[in-house]
């Protein structure tokens, strides 16, 4: 099986990482490198990461998974029914083994791929808050940490758009990813965040978990969101805490905002609900 020499760059002055795959025998070279010239400072870089996207609900789905280890243990936060085989297929091109397939609330607008990607992979274990009153295999709670290999990310709720929203931070650490990434769902969107109008939605109660679970974090941390319909891929929490347009204000302002969005309801919420509440699999057949 081909394995990969993995060479990772990063710039102190930017939050941008990127990675070089050369097609070598077991051979793992990470660099931390400042400008143009490398460093004599070597550090390891184990993350394997990336953000893929559906574009018919412009979901984002990502895909983390600790390259030192040997097995290269990898989960999927958010996977999308019909975006499956593309991720399964890039899972098995990186050499990576699946172990957990994760959401971060029951999604109105698309259904959970967490389901039938327990029927291609037999093993994969779905998760989701205990909160969220839905079926998978493993149920988490505030302060739980999901390990993948030496990486972990930690579980903090952030309900408001739904009752049972979850964020998954990476661990906080040297041996952790730097700087550290929030998986927020739809919790905090780019300049934006979730609606709060049903599904147990409540704006008051989103206003204080992204206030006392997100923009706690180091200004530095990477906002990943579960959806964008402007383009965005990634933000941090200093740039939302002063430029989004809807959490940095007042809690009062913010509720005003939220009461007036006049949204329509997501094309599939009566599909995705139910079906999202039994792990994706209303349609075939449920393993709960
Ligand atoms: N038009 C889309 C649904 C768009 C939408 O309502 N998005 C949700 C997240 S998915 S439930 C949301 O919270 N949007 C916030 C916003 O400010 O846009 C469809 O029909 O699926």
């Amino acid at each position: 099986m081909a394995t990969e020499l993995e060479i990772h760059f990063s710039t102190s002055s930017s939050f941008s990482n990127f990675s070089i795959l050369l097609p070598k025998p077991n051979i793992f070279l990470p660099f931390k490198s400042y400008t143009t010239s490398f460093s004599a400072q070597i550090m390891p870089c184990k993350l394997i990461f990336r953000q893929l996207f559906e574009k018919e609900s412009s979901t984002y789905t990502y895909l983390l998974a600790d390259s030192l280890h040997p097995d290269k243990p990898a989960l999927l936060i958010d996977p999308v029914d019909r975006t499956v085989d593309r991720d399964l297929a890039l899972v098995k091109e990186l050499g990576l083994k699946l172990i957990y397939a994760i959401n971060t609330h029951v999604h109105a607008d698309h259904v959970t791929g967490s389901g039938l990607i327990k029927t291609k992979v037999p093993g994969v274990k779905s998760i989701i808050s205990k909160a969220s009153n839905a079926k998978a295999d493993l149920f988490v709670e505030p302060g739980d940490n999901i390990y993948i290999g030496d990486i972990h990310l930690e579980v903090r709720a952030t309900p408001g758009h739904t009752l049972g929203c979850i964020t998954y931070v990476t661990g906080d650490g040297v041996d952790q990813p730097q700087p550290r990434m929030a998986f927020t769902g739809d919790a905090l969107l780019i300049r934006g965040c979730g609606r709060t109008d049903f599904q147990g939605g409540s704006s008051d109660k989103l206003y204080d978990s992204v206030h006392s679970q997100i923009f706690t974090l180091p200004k530095d941390t990477l906002v990943y969101p579960a959806h964008d319909y402007k383009g965005f891929t990634v933000s941090t929490v200093w740039e939302e805490m002063l430029y989004n347009p809807r959490l940095s204000k007042d809690k009062e302002t913010f509720k005003n905002i939220m009461q007036n969005l006049n949204l329509s309801y997501p094309k599939m919420i009566d599909i995705a609900v139910p079906s999202n509440m039994v792990c994706g699999l209303q349609e075939t057949k449920s393993d709960f």
